[in-house]
């Protein structure tokens, strides 16, 4: 089964995915983004090339779609919290969204990202 992300690489990692719009989730060790895409059909369609590559490896985000936003969680559920497949699918979701232009991301979400530093250790 996969592992929880070590507290030393949630330092090297979730800086990074912080600035580019991943924040963490209040009372979860999960990590959330809300894009938003040019348009409905921008939207779905970036949704349908994630599903693919979510499919082919087999872990699947939590996300809601309202017209030409998503908003995703990221977690292991079997896990009870952050892995290195959930920060894999972070990058790619951000890569696949790079094929679309006008592409944002709400910057005024609660939780910043380093509140998830050293919570692998309370597991
Ligand atoms: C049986 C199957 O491998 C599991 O249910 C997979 C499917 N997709 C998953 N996705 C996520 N996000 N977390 C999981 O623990 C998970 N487990």
């Amino acid at each position: 089964m996969a592992e929880l992300v070590s507290e030393e690489r949630r330092n090297e990692i979730l800086p990074g995915l912080g600035v580019k719009g991943w924040v963490g989730v209040p009372e979860r060790d999960a990590i959330r983004k809300v894009y938003m895409f040019g348009n409905f059909v921008d939207a779905w369609g970036w949704m349908t090339m994630v599903a693919l590559h979510c499919e082919k490896q087999n872990h699947h985000p939590e996300w809601l779609n309202v017209y030409r936003t998503v908003d995703v969680t990221l977690t292991t559920h079997d896990a009870g919290g952050l892995t290195d497949l959930d920060l894999r699918i972070a990058n790619k979701m951000d890569e696949l969204a790079e094929h679309f232009s006008n592409v944002s991301f709400q910057d005024d979400l609660a939780e910043p990202i380093a509140c998830l530093c050293g919570t692998a250790d309370s597991h």
